[in-house]
Protein backbone atom coordinates (compact mmCIF):
# COMPACT_ATOMS: atom_id res chain seq x y z
CA UNK A 1 0.00 0.00 0.00
CA UNK A 2 3.21 2.10 0.63
CA UNK A 3 3.09 2.27 -3.17
CA UNK A 4 0.02 3.52 -3.52
CA UNK A 5 0.00 5.69 -1.16
CA UNK A 6 3.47 7.17 -2.58
CA UNK A 7 1.64 7.21 -6.05
CA UNK A 8 -0.96 9.01 -4.69
CA UNK A 9 1.30 12.11 -3.68
CA UNK A 10 2.66 12.09 -7.23
CA UNK A 11 -0.34 12.28 -8.76
CA UNK A 12 -0.91 15.43 -6.84
CA UNK A 13 1.81 17.34 -9.13
CA UNK A 14 -0.06 15.89 -12.55
CA UNK A 15 -3.46 15.79 -11.91
CA UNK A 16 -5.60 18.21 -13.48
CA UNK A 17 -9.18 19.49 -12.85
CA UNK A 18 -11.53 20.08 -15.55
CA UNK A 19 -14.54 21.15 -13.45
CA UNK A 20 -12.61 24.45 -13.39
CA UNK A 21 -13.22 25.31 -16.79
CA UNK A 22 -16.44 24.68 -16.77
CA UNK A 23 -20.30 25.06 -15.55
CA UNK A 24 -20.60 21.77 -14.72
CA UNK A 25 -22.14 21.95 -10.58
CA UNK A 26 -23.28 17.66 -10.32
CA UNK A 27 -20.04 16.02 -11.94
CA UNK A 28 -16.48 16.79 -12.58
CA UNK A 29 -13.50 14.91 -13.44
CA UNK A 30 -9.88 15.24 -12.56
CA UNK A 31 -7.22 13.13 -14.27
CA UNK A 32 -4.90 11.58 -12.20
CA UNK A 33 -1.79 10.43 -14.28
CA UNK A 34 -3.70 8.42 -17.13
CA UNK A 35 -6.70 7.70 -15.29
CA UNK A 36 -9.89 9.84 -15.39
CA UNK A 37 -11.86 10.60 -11.20
CA UNK A 38 -15.02 11.18 -11.98
CA UNK A 39 -16.82 12.50 -8.76
CA UNK A 40 -20.67 13.07 -8.39
CA UNK A 41 -22.12 15.67 -6.31
CA UNK A 42 -25.44 16.89 -6.20
CA UNK A 43 -25.09 20.56 -4.79
CA UNK A 44 -28.33 20.80 -3.46
CA UNK A 45 -29.47 17.44 -1.61
CA UNK A 46 -27.60 14.80 0.95
CA UNK A 47 -27.90 12.26 -1.84
CA UNK A 48 -27.22 11.94 -5.37
CA UNK A 49 -29.79 10.74 -8.06
CA UNK A 50 -29.84 10.32 -11.65
CA UNK A 51 -31.66 13.68 -12.09
CA UNK A 52 -31.71 15.45 -15.30
CA UNK A 53 -28.83 17.96 -14.79
CA UNK A 54 -26.59 14.85 -13.11
CA UNK A 55 -27.45 12.45 -16.56
CA UNK A 56 -26.47 15.66 -18.94
CA UNK A 57 -23.28 16.07 -16.64
CA UNK A 58 -22.35 12.88 -17.00
CA UNK A 59 -22.88 12.50 -20.65
CA UNK A 60 -20.70 15.50 -21.11
CA UNK A 61 -17.68 13.73 -18.79
CA UNK A 62 -17.92 10.68 -20.59
CA UNK A 63 -17.73 12.01 -23.67
CA UNK A 64 -14.78 14.20 -22.64
CA UNK A 65 -13.18 11.37 -20.94
CA UNK A 66 -13.51 9.05 -24.32
CA UNK A 67 -11.90 11.59 -25.88
CA UNK A 68 -9.02 12.20 -23.99
CA UNK A 69 -6.06 10.61 -25.56
CA UNK A 70 -4.45 11.32 -22.29
CA UNK A 71 -6.38 8.68 -20.44
CA UNK A 72 -6.94 4.66 -20.22
CA UNK A 73 -9.50 3.97 -17.36
CA UNK A 74 -11.88 6.18 -15.17
CA UNK A 75 -12.82 6.26 -12.11
CA UNK A 76 -16.65 7.08 -10.96
CA UNK A 77 -17.06 7.39 -7.30
CA UNK A 78 -18.89 9.97 -5.41
CA UNK A 79 -17.80 13.13 -3.41
CA UNK A 80 -20.48 12.37 -0.49
CA UNK A 81 -18.83 9.50 2.05
CA UNK A 82 -23.06 8.51 2.90
CA UNK A 83 -24.28 8.25 -0.77
CA UNK A 84 -22.90 6.40 -4.44
CA UNK A 85 -26.25 7.24 -6.02
CA UNK A 86 -29.81 6.83 -4.51
CA UNK A 87 -31.06 6.31 -7.83
CA UNK A 88 -33.45 7.98 -10.30
CA UNK A 89 -34.75 10.89 -9.35
CA UNK A 90 -37.77 10.52 -8.00
CA UNK A 91 -39.50 14.03 -8.59
CA UNK A 92 -38.09 13.64 -12.40
CA UNK A 93 -40.07 10.19 -12.41
CA UNK A 94 -43.39 12.15 -11.10
CA UNK A 95 -42.89 15.14 -13.08
CA UNK A 96 -43.70 13.10 -16.24
CA UNK A 97 -47.46 13.86 -17.86
CA UNK A 98 -48.00 10.41 -18.96
CA UNK A 99 -46.48 6.71 -19.46
CA UNK A 100 -44.71 7.60 -22.47
CA UNK A 101 -43.00 10.38 -21.12
CA UNK A 102 -41.48 8.04 -18.73
CA UNK A 103 -40.62 5.33 -21.08
CA UNK A 104 -38.68 7.80 -22.66
CA UNK A 105 -36.65 8.57 -19.85
CA UNK A 106 -36.17 4.71 -19.29
CA UNK A 107 -34.89 4.36 -22.63
CA UNK A 108 -32.13 7.09 -22.34
CA UNK A 109 -30.90 5.65 -19.19
CA UNK A 110 -30.73 2.31 -20.91
CA UNK A 111 -28.92 4.04 -23.95
CA UNK A 112 -26.36 5.90 -21.27
CA UNK A 113 -25.71 2.29 -19.41
CA UNK A 114 -24.91 0.95 -22.66
CA UNK A 115 -22.24 3.32 -23.79
CA UNK A 116 -20.94 2.48 -20.20
CA UNK A 117 -21.00 -0.81 -20.55
CA UNK A 118 -19.48 -0.82 -24.31
CA UNK A 119 -16.64 1.67 -22.82
CA UNK A 120 -13.49 1.79 -24.67
CA UNK A 121 -11.35 2.17 -21.45
CA UNK A 122 -12.48 0.81 -18.31
CA UNK A 123 -14.52 1.85 -16.05
CA UNK A 124 -14.09 1.37 -12.00
CA UNK A 125 -17.21 2.45 -9.91
CA UNK A 126 -15.78 2.64 -6.19
CA UNK A 127 -18.82 2.73 -4.20
CA UNK A 128 -19.01 4.11 -0.85
CA UNK A 129 -22.93 3.92 1.08
CA UNK A 130 -26.07 3.61 -0.93
CA UNK A 131 -25.77 2.72 -4.41
CA UNK A 132 -29.66 2.13 -5.41
CA UNK A 133 -31.81 1.91 -8.02
CA UNK A 134 -30.82 3.42 -11.10
CA UNK A 135 -27.32 3.81 -9.03
CA UNK A 136 -26.99 0.12 -9.27
CA UNK A 137 -27.98 -0.11 -12.42
CA UNK A 138 -25.16 2.56 -13.32
CA UNK A 139 -22.67 0.73 -11.48
CA UNK A 140 -23.22 -2.44 -13.25
CA UNK A 141 -22.99 -1.44 -16.39
CA UNK A 142 -19.29 -0.45 -15.29
CA UNK A 143 -16.70 -2.96 -16.34
CA UNK A 144 -15.23 -3.15 -12.33
CA UNK A 145 -17.06 -2.57 -8.71
CA UNK A 146 -15.42 -1.83 -5.73
CA UNK A 147 -17.09 -1.16 -2.36
CA UNK A 148 -16.26 -0.46 1.01
CA UNK A 149 -17.36 -2.99 3.67
CA UNK A 150 -18.79 0.34 5.53
CA UNK A 151 -22.23 -0.20 7.47
CA UNK A 152 -23.34 2.35 4.73
CA UNK A 153 -22.70 0.99 2.38
CA UNK A 154 -25.49 -1.37 0.43
CA UNK A 155 -26.98 -2.17 -2.71
CA UNK A 156 -29.81 -3.10 -3.81
CA UNK A 157 -32.93 -2.52 -6.22
CA UNK A 158 -35.67 -0.37 -3.98
CA UNK A 159 -37.60 0.46 -7.22
CA UNK A 160 -40.20 -2.36 -6.19
CA UNK A 161 -41.21 -0.23 -2.80
CA UNK A 162 -42.28 2.46 -4.99
CA UNK A 163 -44.72 0.19 -7.40
CA UNK A 164 -41.83 0.69 -10.44
CA UNK A 165 -38.90 -1.93 -11.87
CA UNK A 166 -35.55 -1.01 -12.91
CA UNK A 167 -36.01 1.00 -15.90
CA UNK A 168 -31.94 1.20 -16.64
CA UNK A 169 -30.83 -1.55 -17.62
CA UNK A 170 -31.13 -3.52 -14.35
CA UNK A 171 -33.92 -6.36 -15.09
CA UNK A 172 -31.68 -7.10 -17.74
CA UNK A 173 -28.30 -6.93 -16.58
CA UNK A 174 -28.79 -8.85 -12.94
CA UNK A 175 -30.32 -11.86 -14.00
CA UNK A 176 -27.02 -12.13 -16.20
CA UNK A 177 -24.66 -10.86 -13.15
CA UNK A 178 -26.30 -12.70 -10.38
CA UNK A 179 -28.20 -15.38 -11.78
CA UNK A 180 -32.11 -15.86 -12.04
CA UNK A 181 -32.88 -16.58 -8.48
CA UNK A 182 -30.76 -14.18 -6.68
CA UNK A 183 -31.66 -11.28 -9.52
CA UNK A 184 -35.39 -11.72 -8.70
CA UNK A 185 -34.61 -12.26 -4.48
CA UNK A 186 -33.28 -8.76 -5.36
CA UNK A 187 -35.62 -7.02 -7.87
CA UNK A 188 -38.95 -8.67 -5.86
CA UNK A 189 -38.06 -7.39 -2.43
CA UNK A 190 -36.51 -4.42 -2.57
CA UNK A 191 -33.82 -5.46 -0.15
CA UNK A 192 -30.67 -3.28 0.52
CA UNK A 193 -27.57 -5.83 0.41
CA UNK A 194 -24.43 -5.66 2.37
CA UNK A 195 -20.95 -5.11 0.57
CA UNK A 196 -19.76 -8.57 1.74
CA UNK A 197 -22.86 -10.23 0.53
CA UNK A 198 -22.72 -8.12 -2.83
CA UNK A 199 -19.31 -9.81 -3.09
CA UNK A 200 -19.99 -13.45 -2.46
CA UNK A 201 -23.05 -12.67 -5.27
CA UNK A 202 -20.72 -11.96 -8.04
CA UNK A 203 -21.98 -8.09 -7.81
CA UNK A 204 -18.73 -6.65 -6.34
CA UNK A 205 -15.54 -7.10 -7.54
CA UNK A 206 -13.48 -6.34 -4.12
CA UNK A 207 -14.18 -4.96 -0.86
CA UNK A 208 -12.26 -2.30 0.83
CA UNK A 209 -12.04 -1.93 4.42
CA UNK A 210 -13.38 1.31 5.88
CA UNK A 211 -10.56 3.54 8.17
CA UNK A 212 -10.45 4.87 11.69
CA UNK A 213 -9.70 9.02 12.42
CA UNK A 214 -6.26 10.13 11.24
CA UNK A 215 -5.96 13.60 10.40
CA UNK A 216 -8.91 13.67 8.48
CA UNK A 217 -12.35 12.25 9.48
CA UNK A 218 -13.07 8.24 9.04
CA UNK A 219 -15.11 8.94 6.33
CA UNK A 220 -12.83 11.39 4.29
CA UNK A 221 -9.98 8.95 4.90
CA UNK A 222 -12.02 6.07 3.93
CA UNK A 223 -13.34 7.66 0.43
CA UNK A 224 -9.86 8.95 -0.11
CA UNK A 225 -8.76 5.40 0.20
CA UNK A 226 -11.33 3.80 -1.99
CA UNK A 227 -9.73 6.34 -4.67
CA UNK A 228 -6.31 5.32 -4.20
CA UNK A 229 -7.42 2.03 -4.55
CA UNK A 230 -9.58 1.96 -7.26
CA UNK A 231 -7.16 3.81 -9.45
CA UNK A 232 -4.56 1.22 -8.96
CA UNK A 233 -7.28 -1.41 -10.08
CA UNK A 234 -8.39 0.91 -13.31
CA UNK A 235 -4.32 0.99 -14.02
CA UNK A 236 -4.44 -2.83 -13.44
CA UNK A 237 -7.24 -3.86 -15.46
CA UNK A 238 -5.83 -1.69 -18.49
CA UNK A 239 -2.66 -3.91 -17.97
CA UNK A 240 -4.39 -6.90 -18.18
CA UNK A 241 -2.92 -7.45 -14.27
CA UNK A 242 -6.67 -7.58 -12.85
CA UNK A 243 -9.25 -9.85 -14.83
CA UNK A 244 -12.42 -8.20 -15.45
CA UNK A 245 -14.42 -11.79 -15.38
CA UNK A 246 -14.14 -14.05 -12.77
CA UNK A 247 -13.39 -17.58 -13.33
CA UNK A 248 -16.11 -19.79 -12.18
CA UNK A 249 -15.72 -22.24 -9.79
CA UNK A 250 -17.44 -26.02 -10.70
CA UNK A 251 -21.00 -24.72 -8.29
CA UNK A 252 -21.64 -21.96 -10.43
CA UNK A 253 -20.92 -23.89 -14.05
CA UNK A 254 -22.93 -26.59 -12.78
CA UNK A 255 -25.79 -23.99 -12.17
CA UNK A 256 -25.41 -22.42 -15.40
CA UNK A 257 -25.51 -25.78 -16.76
CA UNK A 258 -28.87 -25.91 -15.45
CA UNK A 259 -30.16 -23.41 -16.13
CA UNK A 260 -29.48 -23.61 -19.75
CA UNK A 261 -33.12 -25.99 -19.59
CA UNK A 262 -35.99 -23.81 -20.47
CA UNK A 263 -37.38 -25.97 -18.46
CA UNK A 264 -35.62 -25.51 -15.62
CA UNK A 265 -36.14 -21.21 -15.83
CA UNK A 266 -39.93 -22.52 -16.54
CA UNK A 267 -40.05 -23.57 -13.40
CA UNK A 268 -38.49 -20.60 -12.15
CA UNK A 269 -40.55 -18.40 -13.32
CA UNK A 270 -43.88 -20.36 -12.49
CA UNK A 271 -42.30 -20.74 -8.90
CA UNK A 272 -41.59 -16.98 -8.24
CA UNK A 273 -45.04 -15.90 -10.05
CA UNK A 274 -47.39 -17.87 -7.89
CA UNK A 275 -44.86 -16.63 -4.85
CA UNK A 276 -45.86 -13.40 -5.91
CA UNK A 277 -49.56 -14.09 -6.30
CA UNK A 278 -49.66 -15.50 -2.70
CA UNK A 279 -47.84 -12.68 -1.03
CA UNK A 280 -49.56 -9.64 -3.08
CA UNK A 281 -52.96 -11.24 -3.23
CA UNK A 282 -51.93 -9.50 -7.37
CA UNK A 283 -52.85 -6.27 -6.10
CA UNK A 284 -49.55 -4.83 -7.01
CA UNK A 285 -48.49 -5.09 -10.79
CA UNK A 286 -44.76 -4.30 -10.10
CA UNK A 287 -43.67 -7.46 -9.24
CA UNK A 288 -45.67 -9.11 -12.22
CA UNK A 289 -43.84 -6.84 -14.74
CA UNK A 290 -40.24 -7.53 -13.06
CA UNK A 291 -40.64 -11.37 -13.42
CA UNK A 292 -42.23 -10.39 -17.69
CA UNK A 293 -39.47 -8.07 -18.51
CA UNK A 294 -36.64 -10.46 -17.02
CA UNK A 295 -38.22 -13.61 -19.22
CA UNK A 296 -38.41 -11.04 -22.26
CA UNK A 297 -34.63 -10.86 -22.34
CA UNK A 298 -33.83 -14.27 -20.71
CA UNK A 299 -36.15 -16.03 -23.51
CA UNK A 300 -36.33 -13.80 -26.82
CA UNK A 301 -32.99 -11.87 -25.99
CA UNK A 302 -31.80 -8.41 -25.24
CA UNK A 303 -34.09 -6.26 -27.70
CA UNK A 304 -37.26 -7.46 -26.60
CA UNK A 305 -35.81 -7.36 -23.20
CA UNK A 306 -34.96 -4.06 -23.15
CA UNK A 307 -38.12 -2.98 -24.94
CA UNK A 308 -40.81 -4.76 -22.39
CA UNK A 309 -38.27 -2.86 -19.65
CA UNK A 310 -38.84 0.41 -20.81
CA UNK A 311 -42.66 0.02 -21.86
CA UNK A 312 -43.56 -1.50 -18.34
CA UNK A 313 -41.58 1.25 -16.46
CA UNK A 314 -43.32 3.49 -18.54
CA UNK A 315 -47.00 1.99 -17.60
CA UNK A 316 -45.92 1.16 -14.04
CA UNK A 317 -45.12 5.09 -13.17
CA UNK A 318 -48.83 6.07 -13.73
CA UNK A 319 -50.28 3.33 -11.92
CA UNK A 320 -52.34 4.29 -8.80
CA UNK A 321 -50.38 1.72 -6.96
CA UNK A 322 -46.93 3.28 -7.92
CA UNK A 323 -48.63 7.20 -6.85
CA UNK A 324 -49.23 5.35 -3.29
CA UNK A 325 -46.33 3.79 -2.91
CA UNK A 326 -44.38 7.11 -3.37
CA UNK A 327 -46.59 8.74 -1.14
CA UNK A 328 -45.66 6.38 1.16
CA UNK A 329 -41.86 6.81 0.93
CA UNK A 330 -42.05 10.75 1.15
CA UNK A 331 -44.02 10.14 4.41
CA UNK A 332 -40.86 7.99 5.75
CA UNK A 333 -38.67 11.07 4.34
CA UNK A 334 -40.80 13.86 6.23
CA UNK A 335 -40.84 11.36 9.35
CA UNK A 336 -37.31 11.52 9.52
CA UNK A 337 -37.18 14.92 9.86
CA UNK A 338 -36.71 16.82 13.06
CA UNK A 339 -38.72 19.67 12.99
CA UNK A 340 -37.94 20.76 16.44
CA UNK A 341 -34.67 22.02 15.82
CA UNK A 342 -31.53 21.51 17.62
CA UNK A 343 -31.78 20.26 21.61
CA UNK A 344 -31.02 23.20 24.08
CA UNK A 345 -29.73 20.03 26.32
CA UNK A 346 -28.10 17.19 24.73
CA UNK A 347 -29.27 14.04 25.87
CA UNK A 348 -26.35 12.23 27.16
CA UNK A 349 -27.86 9.70 29.75
CA UNK A 350 -31.88 8.86 29.85
CA UNK A 351 -33.92 6.98 32.49
CA UNK A 352 -36.54 5.07 31.84
CA UNK A 353 -39.22 4.26 34.03
CA UNK A 354 -40.56 1.17 33.44
CA UNK A 355 -38.89 -1.95 31.84
CA UNK A 356 -42.07 -3.45 29.89
CA UNK A 357 -42.77 -3.52 26.38
CA UNK A 358 -42.82 0.17 25.72
CA UNK A 359 -39.69 0.65 28.26
CA UNK A 360 -37.38 -1.54 26.98
CA UNK A 361 -38.79 -0.33 23.21
CA UNK A 362 -37.43 3.14 23.82
CA UNK A 363 -34.40 1.69 25.28
CA UNK A 364 -33.61 -0.38 22.15
CA UNK A 365 -33.41 3.14 20.18
CA UNK A 366 -31.78 4.98 22.76
CA UNK A 367 -28.42 2.34 23.22
CA UNK A 368 -28.64 1.82 19.47
CA UNK A 369 -27.84 5.71 19.05
CA UNK A 370 -25.21 6.04 21.91
CA UNK A 371 -27.06 7.23 24.54
CA UNK A 372 -26.43 5.69 27.88
CA UNK A 373 -30.11 4.54 29.00
CA UNK A 374 -30.72 3.56 32.81
CA UNK A 375 -34.04 1.66 32.32
CA UNK A 376 -35.97 0.58 35.62
CA UNK A 377 -38.17 -1.74 37.09
CA UNK A 378 -39.89 -2.20 40.39
CA UNK A 379 -39.32 -6.22 40.19
CA UNK A 380 -36.20 -8.28 39.43
CA UNK A 381 -37.72 -10.16 36.90
CA UNK A 382 -39.57 -7.30 34.79
CA UNK A 383 -36.47 -5.99 34.68
CA UNK A 384 -34.59 -8.64 33.29
CA UNK A 385 -38.00 -9.18 30.92
CA UNK A 386 -37.18 -5.85 29.38
CA UNK A 387 -33.24 -6.13 29.49
CA UNK A 388 -33.64 -9.72 27.30
CA UNK A 389 -36.13 -7.64 25.04
CA UNK A 390 -33.46 -5.03 24.37
CA UNK A 391 -30.35 -8.21 23.93
CA UNK A 392 -32.79 -9.97 21.61
CA UNK A 393 -33.23 -7.31 19.78
CA UNK A 394 -29.54 -6.46 19.42
CA UNK A 395 -28.41 -10.06 19.28
CA UNK A 396 -31.12 -10.44 16.00
CA UNK A 397 -29.15 -8.15 14.10
CA UNK A 398 -26.15 -10.11 14.55
CA UNK A 399 -27.49 -13.33 13.29
CA UNK A 400 -28.81 -11.51 10.52
CA UNK A 401 -24.94 -10.29 10.08
CA UNK A 402 -26.53 -6.39 10.04
CA UNK A 403 -24.03 -6.17 12.74
CA UNK A 404 -21.00 -7.91 14.79
CA UNK A 405 -21.09 -9.61 18.14
CA UNK A 406 -18.66 -7.15 18.97
CA UNK A 407 -20.71 -4.00 18.36
CA UNK A 408 -23.97 -5.96 19.65
CA UNK A 409 -21.95 -6.14 23.06
CA UNK A 410 -20.37 -2.49 22.78
CA UNK A 411 -24.53 -1.02 22.24
CA UNK A 412 -25.39 -3.24 25.03
CA UNK A 413 -23.10 -1.71 27.40
CA UNK A 414 -25.01 1.77 26.93
CA UNK A 415 -27.66 -0.07 28.94
CA UNK A 416 -27.66 0.13 33.00
CA UNK A 417 -30.81 -1.80 34.26
CA UNK A 418 -32.19 -1.41 37.81
CA UNK A 419 -34.02 -1.17 41.01
CA UNK A 420 -34.05 1.89 42.62
CA UNK A 421 -33.47 5.48 41.54
CA UNK A 422 -29.24 5.71 41.80
CA UNK A 423 -29.10 6.41 38.13
CA UNK A 424 -31.61 9.70 37.97
CA UNK A 425 -30.15 11.72 39.34
CA UNK A 426 -27.23 12.74 36.16
CA UNK A 427 -30.13 11.73 33.62
CA UNK A 428 -30.93 14.50 31.38
CA UNK A 429 -34.13 12.91 30.80
CA UNK A 430 -36.50 10.53 32.30
CA UNK A 431 -39.18 8.83 30.21
CA UNK A 432 -42.32 7.42 32.02
CA UNK A 433 -43.28 4.56 30.67
CA UNK A 434 -45.41 2.51 33.75
CA UNK A 435 -48.67 0.96 33.73
CA UNK A 436 -51.85 2.54 32.35
CA UNK A 437 -52.75 3.39 36.05
CA UNK A 438 -52.79 7.33 36.70
CA UNK A 439 -52.02 6.58 40.28
CA UNK A 440 -49.14 4.65 40.01
CA UNK A 441 -47.75 7.66 37.61
CA UNK A 442 -48.96 10.18 39.85
CA UNK A 443 -46.38 7.99 42.46
CA UNK A 444 -43.33 7.69 40.73
CA UNK A 445 -43.50 10.85 38.92
CA UNK A 446 -43.52 12.73 42.82
CA UNK A 447 -40.22 9.42 43.51
CA UNK A 448 -38.28 10.95 40.46
CA UNK A 449 -38.97 14.58 41.58
CA UNK A 450 -37.94 13.75 45.25
CA UNK A 451 -34.60 11.80 44.16
CA UNK A 452 -33.85 14.87 41.58
CA UNK A 453 -34.46 17.53 44.61
CA UNK A 454 -32.21 15.68 46.97
CA UNK A 455 -29.27 15.66 44.76
CA UNK A 456 -29.74 19.44 43.73
CA UNK A 457 -29.57 18.51 40.19
CA UNK A 458 -28.35 20.68 37.26
CA UNK A 459 -27.51 23.82 38.69
CA UNK A 460 -30.61 24.39 40.23
CA UNK A 461 -32.88 22.88 38.44
CA UNK A 462 -35.32 20.13 39.86
CA UNK A 463 -36.62 17.90 37.37
CA UNK A 464 -34.44 17.50 34.16
CA UNK A 465 -37.18 17.05 30.89
CA UNK A 466 -39.87 14.56 32.22
CA UNK A 467 -41.62 12.94 29.65
CA UNK A 468 -44.55 11.20 30.17
CA UNK A 469 -46.27 8.94 27.35
CA UNK A 470 -50.01 9.88 28.41
CA UNK A 471 -51.22 13.16 30.26
CA UNK A 472 -50.54 13.11 33.72
C1 LIG B 1 -34.86 3.40 -13.37
C2 LIG B 1 -34.51 3.70 -11.99
C3 LIG B 1 -35.45 3.99 -11.07
C4 LIG B 1 -35.07 4.36 -9.73
O1 LIG B 1 -33.91 4.39 -9.39
S1 LIG B 1 -36.32 4.79 -8.65
C5 LIG B 1 -35.48 5.25 -7.16
C6 LIG B 1 -34.93 4.07 -6.42
N1 LIG B 1 -34.24 4.51 -5.23
C7 LIG B 1 -34.82 4.54 -4.04
O2 LIG B 1 -35.96 4.16 -3.87
C8 LIG B 1 -33.98 5.08 -2.89
C9 LIG B 1 -34.76 6.10 -2.13
N2 LIG B 1 -33.95 6.72 -1.10
C10 LIG B 1 -33.65 6.12 0.08
O3 LIG B 1 -33.98 4.99 0.34
C11 LIG B 1 -32.94 6.95 1.10
O4 LIG B 1 -33.17 8.29 0.81
C12 LIG B 1 -31.41 6.71 1.16
C13 LIG B 1 -31.15 5.32 1.74
C14 LIG B 1 -30.77 6.84 -0.19
C15 LIG B 1 -30.77 7.79 2.10
O5 LIG B 1 -31.41 7.77 3.34
P1 LIG B 1 -31.13 8.97 4.37
O6 LIG B 1 -29.69 9.20 4.49
O7 LIG B 1 -31.88 8.65 5.61
O8 LIG B 1 -31.73 10.27 3.64
P2 LIG B 1 -33.26 10.64 3.40
O9 LIG B 1 -33.71 11.54 4.50
O10 LIG B 1 -34.09 9.44 3.12
O11 LIG B 1 -33.17 11.46 2.01
C16 LIG B 1 -32.47 12.67 1.95
C17 LIG B 1 -33.05 13.51 0.83
O12 LIG B 1 -32.81 12.82 -0.41
C18 LIG B 1 -34.02 12.67 -1.11
N3 LIG B 1 -33.95 11.46 -1.93
C19 LIG B 1 -33.43 10.27 -1.58
N4 LIG B 1 -33.50 9.42 -2.61
C20 LIG B 1 -34.08 10.10 -3.64
C21 LIG B 1 -34.42 9.77 -4.98
N5 LIG B 1 -34.16 8.55 -5.50
N6 LIG B 1 -34.99 10.72 -5.74
C22 LIG B 1 -35.23 11.97 -5.24
N7 LIG B 1 -34.93 12.33 -3.97
C23 LIG B 1 -34.37 11.41 -3.20
C24 LIG B 1 -35.08 12.59 -0.01
O13 LIG B 1 -36.34 12.88 -0.52
C25 LIG B 1 -34.57 13.65 0.95
O14 LIG B 1 -34.92 14.90 0.41
P3 LIG B 1 -35.17 16.18 1.36
O15 LIG B 1 -33.94 16.38 2.15
O16 LIG B 1 -35.47 17.29 0.42
O17 LIG B 1 -36.34 15.83 2.21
Amino acid sequence: MAGVRALGVLSRFTSRRYALYSARTHVNYEVKGDVAVVRINDPNSKVNTLSVQMQKEMAEVMDEVWANNAVQSAVLISSKPGCFIAGADINMIQGCNNAEEVTTLSKEGQKMFERIEKSPKPIVAAINGSCLGGGLEFAIACQYRIATKSKKTVLGTPEVMLGLLPGAGGTQRLPKMVGLPNAFDMMLTGRNIRADKAKKMGLVHQLVDPLGPGLKSPEERTMDYLEEVAIEYARGIVSKKIPIHKVKGSMEKIQDYVMSFGLVRNQIYNTVQSKVMKQSKGLYPAPLKIIECVKAGVEQGPVAGYLAESQNFGQLAKTSESAALIGLYQGQVACKKNRFGTPQREVKTLAILGAGLMGAGIAQVTVDKGVHTVLKDTTVSGLARGEQQVYKGLNDKTKKKNITSFQRDSILSNLTGQLDYSNFAKADMVIEAVFEDINIKHAVLKEVEAVRQSHHCCQGEVTPHLLSLFPV
